[in-house]
């Protein structure tokens, strides 16, 4: 039987979200690949991007290229890949390693770097490379996150992928106001392979927590994202604005007021969105409850006349061709006032059961009146909607009913049938299927009357008065 809620929304955000975890891998995995290559090839260019800035070192395009690989493989069949990824193992113990020598200044993973010697020679020379406490405070916390994220630690992969956020972020903040404190030796390039690492990670808890709440298609997703990006573009475009106007403040003051204020805002956005979603989500389940409980007949629990009329009439605009059913308990008066209105209730409600067990799920069962229900049977032949009919009309003969059928014999009904080719209006369609209920009824009851052949039997007639 056709079900009645009202319908769902698809949540498109979360599902592309989720689709862009292996391309956002796989790119991270060749970007890291190609500044290996810019090592390799000596085009310096592809590791660092400003001339006199800082570069991208051999390490962090390695880490990048385990971040990538990390993510294209979580989306594995295998489940040990997918929780434990190996690679982001591998990049939480090199930039766990990497903050150890940075602390401390001694060398331990850097001895088996790729292109130590180019790396050396540019340190020489003056120039920056070096992947910096930034950039493996990053990628540990990314990895970290990635774990999280791979046993369904979802709020908190989340929370240390926003924290890891801000390394990237700070750095361009870095790059556009001119702060070089604010980027260090973390290289424009490297902050892009933070972002695409980061987004990916956070992309793959995007069915849960905060992210999920944030990209819900309901209302409460749409004022979260709105204000999410409002949130980002004000202050740093504000930011931007005062840092060219005016020359009292300084950069640096301004860069941190910048981060910090959108940091806070896309933070308090992601906790509102959480609270908005789970109401917006109770309160989804009652409009679904009260829809389908003002679609239901109270007694019998099917569809009722509203729905049919729902129904029946889509399937006309649509010009879906369908048979209707009119069926009428017989004597039913006789059972209500033999064995009084409690057994005549529970009468209706088996009638009711049989006639749903008997339909498929895209037909609809309903009750139309008092004792009278209605099927409508879509792209349905004749040969089938014949035998549907007969085989209620027995299954309702066959059904046993304590209160009633042992001590007052069998229940019977009479069914009334007509095709409609998607032409006919519901009112007109409706009349003659009753016509073919009351020719059922009037040939004795307990029989099937099929609309066409009483429209035969009558043409019939007339052409036999015409010839006579
Ligand atoms: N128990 C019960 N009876 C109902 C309900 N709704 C309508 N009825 C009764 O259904 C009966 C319908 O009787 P009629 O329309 O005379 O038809 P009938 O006795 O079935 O006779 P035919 O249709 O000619 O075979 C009336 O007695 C109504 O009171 C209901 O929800 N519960």
């Amino acid at each position: 039987m056709i079900s009645h809620s009202i319908e769902r929304k698809q949540w498109h955000l979360v599902d592309f979200a989720l689709r862009s975890v292996r391309p956002l891998g796989f790119i991270a995995f060749m970007l890291g690949a190609l500044s290996l290559l810019g090592y390799a090839l000596g085009i310096d260019v592809l590791y660092r991007p400003v001339d006199d800035g800082p570069a991208t070192h051999p390490l962090t395009a390695l880490t990048t290229m385990l971040m990538g690989c990390g993510m294209v493989t979580s989306a594995s069949p295998l489940p040990l890949l997918r929780r434990l990824s190996p690679c982001f193992l591998l990049a939480l113990v090199v930039t766990c390693l990497r903050l150890f020598e940075v602390a401390y200044d001694i060398s331990l993973v850097s001895r088996f770097m790729p292109f130590r010697q180019v790396v050396v020679e540019e340190l020489q020379q003056g120039k920056s490379n070096s992947m910096g406490f930034n950039t493996a405070a990053m990628f540990f916390l990314a990895a970290l996150s990635a774990l999280f994220a791979g046993v369904r630690w979802s709020n908190l992969a989340q929370l240390f992928a926003s924290i890891a956020l801000c390394f990237p972020l700070v750095a361009f903040v870095g790059y556009i106001y001119g702060q070089r404190d604010f980027y260090g030796q973390m290289s424009l390039i490297t902050a892009t392979f933070g972002l695409i690492v980061i987004i990916g990670i956070l992309f793959s808890t995007a069915n849960y927590g905060a992210l999920r709440a944030m990209l819900s298609p309901y209302l409460s997703g749409t004022i979260a994202r709105l204000q999410s990006i409002l949130g980002t573009i004000f202050p740093y475009s504000l930011g931007f604005a005062l840092s060219t106007a005016t020359a009292t403040l300084s950069g640096k003051v301004l860069a941190v007021y910048v981060i910090l204020t959108s940091w806070f805002i896309v933070l308090m956005v992601g906790v509102a969105a959480i609270y908005q979603e789970q109401i917006d989500q109770q309160r989804r389940r009652l409009t679904r409850r009260l829809s389908d409980v003002a679609a239901l007949d109270e007694l019998t629990d099917l569809p009722n006349r509203r729905k049919f009329h729902d129904f029946i009439g889509q399937k006309i605009s649509d010009n879906v061709q369908h048979w209707l059913l009119l069926i009428d308990i017989d004597h039913f008066k006789r059972v209500n006032d033999t064995a009084g209105h409690d057994v005549g209730d529970r009468v209706l409600q088996a009638v009711a059961t049989e006639l749903a067990r008997r339909c498929a799920s895209d037909e609809l069962v309903a009750r139309v009146g008092g004792e009278e229900f209605a099927v409508v049977l879509p792209h349905c032949s004749q040969g089938r909607a014949w035998q549907l009919a007969e085989t209620i009309r027995e299954s309702v003969m066959a059904l046993t009913i304590p209160e009633w059928t042992q001590p007052h014999g069998i229940l019977t009904v009479s069914i009334g049938l007509v095709n409609n080719n998607g032409d006919l209006e519901l009112t007109e369609s409706y009349r003659k299927a009753d016509k073919a209920l009351y020719a059922a009824k009037r040939g004795g009851r307990n029989r099937c009357c099929m609309s066409e052949e009483l429209e035969t039997a009558s043409q019939r007639a007339v052409g036999q008065e015409v010839s006579a």
